[in-house]
């Protein structure tokens, strides 16, 4: 069997073309454009080229976008004094804090400030308690766009579908078990103190992997016609490119999840480009519910 290939870039455009189409009703109904906040700390490279990419999206679906670039010295009061200032903007709808955050800074404390309202990334405490009991809030972006690719390939209801999360961050792993149970799925989720790993996937119908080690799924861990998500984006060398070249791989091996899977996303052009997309819909979702508007239809 070869696997279908699952093209996150092309649902993105999808995703962020309907949601550009919805900024001209909300800038009818409210006189104004939905109004994005991202704030980043210090210069890390990775971090620049997403915060980039971010601004970049955020203004051709024609929202508002506010950066905010502090220096990496930035004492921790500083940065939720801002994220306070943010909070109180009425033209801002949505707050994002890139993260890694510098050491000094305690992560959970800085999301925490965030009003779970204006809270786009989804991972304030509130929004994962709403997500948990199945209250509508605000969901973090990665999950949610795996999701949205699980669901254009295998329908809204997983009843009788097994899946297995590998992975238990607060950011991918557990808001996507979540996501998977609200949607009906047998959900496990497996980490790396897990008993016979490649047993435990085996079993699975869906699998998702967000682990963070480059190609650690194997090709037999999975059962022939599962449906595989990779969140994993690792980058490795690449000596076969040339002197110092390197390149990004996910948590599966691509190749040989093909043979036997019914279908996998890619990386890069798998859930990488959900993200942004995702994070413009949450801003757009968050912007309606502050104007006191329905939810826009079809995101
Ligand atoms: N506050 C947040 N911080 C971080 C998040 C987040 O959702 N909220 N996620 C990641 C970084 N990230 C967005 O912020 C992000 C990562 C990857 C991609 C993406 O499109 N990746 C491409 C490959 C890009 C490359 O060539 O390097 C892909 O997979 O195709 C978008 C956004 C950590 N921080």
């Amino acid at each position: 069997m070869t696997a279908e290939r699952i093209d996150g870039k092309v649902f993105a455009e999808g995703l962020r073309g309907r949601v550009s189409s919805a900024v001209a009703p909300f800038l009818a109904a409210t006189g104004r454009r939905p109004g994005l906040a991202v704030v980043l700390v210090g210069e890390d490279p990775a971090s620049q080229v997403y915060v980039g990419s971010k601004h970049k999206a955020t203004v051709e679906a024609g929202m508002m976008s506010f950066e905010h670039r502090l220096p990496a010295d930035t004492p921790e009061a500083d940065l939720i004094a801002l994220v306070e200032r943010l909070n109180a903007d009425e033209t801002v709808d949505g707050i994002l804090v890139q993260l890694p955050l510098p050491k000094h800074m305690r992560e959970s404390a800085v999301i925490e400030a965030i009003d779970p309202d204006k809270d786009v990334d989804g991972f304030h405490i509130v929004n994962a308690g709403r997500l948990a009991t199945g209250l509508p809030g605000l969901v973090p972006c990665t999950p949610l766009g795996c999701m949205m690719l699980l669901e254009d390939r295998l329908g809204r209801d997983l009843s009788g579908k097994s899946a297995v999360v590998i992975g238990r961050s607060n950011i991918v792993g557990k808001p996507m078990a979540q996501l998977l149970l609200a949607a009906n799925a047998t959900v496990t989720i497996a980490h790396s103190r897990t008993a016979d790993l490649p047993a435990v996937v085996r079993g699975a119908d869906i699998v998702v992997a967000a682990v963070g080690r480059p190609e650690m799924v194997r090709g037999d861990w999975l059962k022939p016609g599962a449906v595989v998500i990779d969140v994993g984006i690792n980058r490795i060398a690449a000596p076969e490119r040339g002197e110092g070249k390197t390149r990004l791989v996910g948590d599966v091996a691509y190749t040989e999840a093909l043979e036997t899977a019914n279908a996998v996303t890619p990386v890069p052009g798998g859930v990488g480009p959900m993200t942004i997309a995702v994070l413009l819909r949450n801003t757009l979702v968050a912007a309606h519910r502050r104007a006191g508007l329905p939810a826009p239809e079809g995101l």
